[in-house]
């Protein structure tokens, strides 16, 4: 089944009186469980089509569908919602919240956005945070941990909603490179895991090794190219 279908997707933005192109006619698909990324230079629009696949931002024109649901015509608070119910993201920043433990920050979406009952959000939290291997560290806050572990704590937080689709802005960013592989090494086997799709943007040439697929970007337009040697 297919998780993203883009069809002629188009993103431009108006900046003074010039406009500026960011995704041209951009058609693609991935498949649930896919694991895959965007490359490309700077500017090349992978934010961009990120943010449009995570619904914070809308295209300009054509259509792009998740979960078989057309987002572009969704409100700001359809959008919210479909957010909350289908799309995790991880962050090169980690993103945590700082006044919240380990594992109140893996509960967070279970309990804002999903609202589900205490017994579920424990057993939830629990199970993830022994699958990313961070037990250990529930009790401490994103402070006391090294940037290998909090991007261990963004991952479970980003499968607590049991999102189908996992959105990483460039996630080994901050990493250093043997922690970068650990982490990608570890998305892989939680979409092995949980048949989550995986999406990740990324610069290092060694890291994008990992992806089933990798969409190119150039100057707005998108290829994909089958990575034959991902592991
Ligand atoms: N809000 C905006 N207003 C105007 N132009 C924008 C806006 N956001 C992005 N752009 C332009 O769209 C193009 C793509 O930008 P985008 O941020 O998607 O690239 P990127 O590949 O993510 O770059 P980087 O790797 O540096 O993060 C660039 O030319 C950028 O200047």
């Amino acid at each position: 089944m297919q998780i993203v279908q883009a069809e002629n997707l188009v993103k431009s933005y108006q900046v003074g009186e010039q406009q500026v192109t960011a995704i041209e006619q951009a058609n693609f698909t991935i498949n649930q469980g896919a694991f895959v990324s965007f490359v490309g230079p700077s500017g090349s629009g992978k934010s961009t089509l990120l943010n449009m696949l995570g619904c914070l931002d809308q295209p300009s024109s054509g259509r792009l569908l998740i979960n078989q649901t057309d987002t572009s015509t969704l409100n700001r608070s359809q959008a919210a919602q479909f957010r909350g119910e289908h799309i995790g993201f991880i962050f090169q920043d980690f993103n945590l919240i700082p006044v919240l433990t380990v594992e109140e920050n893996i509960e967070y979406p279970l309990l804002m956005v999903q609202n589900r009952p205490l017994a579920e959000r424990r057993a939830r939290v629990n199970s993830l945070m022994e699958a990313v291997g961070i037990s250990e560290q529930a009790k401490k806050f994103p402070n006391q941990l090294s940037g290998g572990q909090k991007q261990r704590v963004a991952i479970a937080r980003a499968l607590a909603s049991q999102a189908k689709l996992v959105l990483a802005d460039e996630p080994t960013a901050n990493l250093d490179h043997a922690t970068a592989f650990r982490i990608i090494d570890l998305m892989k086997q939680m979409r092995d895991d949980y048949a989550t799709t995986f999406i990740f943007s990324t610069h290092d040439s060694k890291i994008m090794n990992a992806a089933e697929s990798l969409f190119i970007l150039e100057d707005g337009k998108v290829s994909e190219q089958k990575n034959g040697d991902a592991k």
